[in-house]
């Protein structure tokens, strides 16, 4: 199993490109099972979790045709209309199969994903949407087996804003009969980017980017050409880290319009940013200030980076509190990185943070993608030699992290 060695202490220094947003190119991926046309993609990051997705639409009978970070769909032939637990159970965005399926072809069988390492995390609301529409949903052995001849436009007001449910909800109505009305959907950049995409294809849809949207369904959708958004996650990453080592970056292929909050809390931190519409240059030259934050959905503090800047707190001058508040277990890098020497403790939600002069590395194991991510930080920060075990995690949906964190000169090398 692959591990991660880090000597941490060095300025990162140059420039760094970022790749596609996984959250946006896992839906779109899927949004090839709604039309018998040809897709082309572009942009497409090279990680773990889209090869995942991609294995599991070609055994649907997606043909594709991908060269480098660009791919063609085509949904002529989608002759299996299941999600098995196999690939689920690595993937949870699978449950995007389950809306284009059932509105396409009127039949779908996907496993449940089940909790994960971050919380529970149900899908009773992606079932109580379509359900809504109009589809007989039964679970049995471990499977949701939806079946609808055809799903009817209606309103769905979902009991709490959620990403893929905004996104298989949005996929389904496209091809349902008449008005779909979607209340409390979700605004993430990455519904947005899928949005975007569908109207190419088109879908006819209103509130794009804000939470009601408004789905007129078409019989058909047709191909369509997309480049997918940037990864501010990704983006989030590299400046966290940064900011936790000092040093001069400017991140290329980045969108600085869908990262407010979190450029918002870096200056807070200390840090200089000197940004155009898609670069982004930070220049780090004193230790970091601590920052409380609590996170939201869009446009609030995503929790998706949420522990990246956690462990840039680790090291800060100052205490902060950071409130999760969307997944309930989302602690996990915590006990790690006290091993690394950083003083946090937790009090139900909340975990106190308070800054440390230094930190020393340690042999410490990654438990989830984005605490991986925050290990990789802290020891990038840390006095000495940090081994990051389990780094499968980060490999879902970071794209060669260790080989753009080498060329800014990090200390950083991948051992099996
Ligand atoms: C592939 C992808 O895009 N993943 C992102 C997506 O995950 P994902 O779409 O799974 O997250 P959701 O937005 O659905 O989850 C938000 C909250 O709602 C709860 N919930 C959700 C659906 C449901 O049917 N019932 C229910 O109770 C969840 O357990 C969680 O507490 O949004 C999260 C929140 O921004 C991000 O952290 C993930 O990176
Ligand atoms: C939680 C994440 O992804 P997923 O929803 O695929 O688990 C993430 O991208 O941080």
């Amino acid at each position: 199993m692959d591990k991660l060695l880090i000597t941490g202490g060095t300025r990162l220094t140059g420039d760094v490109v970022i790749s596609g947003a996984k959250n946006a190119t896992l839906p779109i991926l899927c949004a090839g099972l709604l039309t018998s046309d040809d897709l082309h993609l572009t942009n497409l990051p090279l990680l773990k979790d889209v090869s995942t997705m991609e294995k599991l639409l070609s055994q649907m009978g997606l043909r594709m045709n991908v060269s480098g970070n660009s791919v063609t769909l085509n949904g002529s032939n989608i002759h299996n209309l299941e999600a098995p637990y196999d690939m689920v159970k690595t993937m949870r965005a699978s449950i995007l199969a389950l809306g284009p399926l059932l509105a396409r072809f009127g039949e779908a069988r996907v496993s449940l994903p089940g909790g994960c390492a971050i919380g529970a995390r149900p899908v009773d609301q992606h079932i109580k949407g379509l359900q809504a529409m109009g589809a007989e949903i039964t679970i049995e052995a471990g499977y949701i087996h939806a079946k609808a001849k055809k799903l009817k436009g209606t309103r769905i007001v979902t009991d709490m804003i959620t990403v893929t449910g905004t996104e298989n909800l949005l996929m389904a109505a496209t091809l349902a009969e008449g008005e779909t009305i979607l209340e409390n959907s979700a605004c993430e950049p990455e519904v947005v980017d899928l949005a975007n995409l569908l109207v190419a294809m088109g879908a006819q849809i209103s509130g794009i980017g804000t939470s009601r949207m408004v789905i007129q369904g078409v019989s058909s959708l047709h191909g369509a050409q997309h480049h997918i958004i940037s990864d501010r996650v990704e983006a989030a990453t590299f400046l966290c880290a940064v900011a936790a080592t000092g040093g001069d970056v400017t991140l290329q292929n980045t969108r600085v319009d869908i990262l407010d909050v979190a450029l918002d809390k870096l200056r807070e931190a200390g840090a200089i940013l000197i940004t155009e519409a898609d670069t982004i240059r930070i220049q780090m030259s004193s230790r970091p200030k601590a920052v409380s934050f609590r996170t939201t959905e869009y446009p609030g503090f995503p929790t998706d980076m949420q522990a990246q800047f956690m462990a840039m707190n680790c090291i800060a001058e100052g205490t902060s509190q950071v409130t999760e508040t969307i997944f309930e277990n989302r602690f996990m890098h915590v006990q790690e990185l006290n091993r690394l020497g950083a003083s946090i403790e937790t009090e139900g939600h909340t975990a106190i943070v308070r800054g440390v002069d230094k930190l020393v590395g340690a042999p410490v194991m990654a438990t989830d993608l984005r605490a991986s991510a925050s290990l990789v930080i802290a020891a990038l920060a840390a006095e000495g030699e940090t081994l990051i075990d389990r780094i499968y995690h980060l490999d879902r949906g970071y794209d060669q992290m260790e080989v753009k964190l080498s060329a800014l000169g990090a200390n950083i090398k991948r051992v099996s």
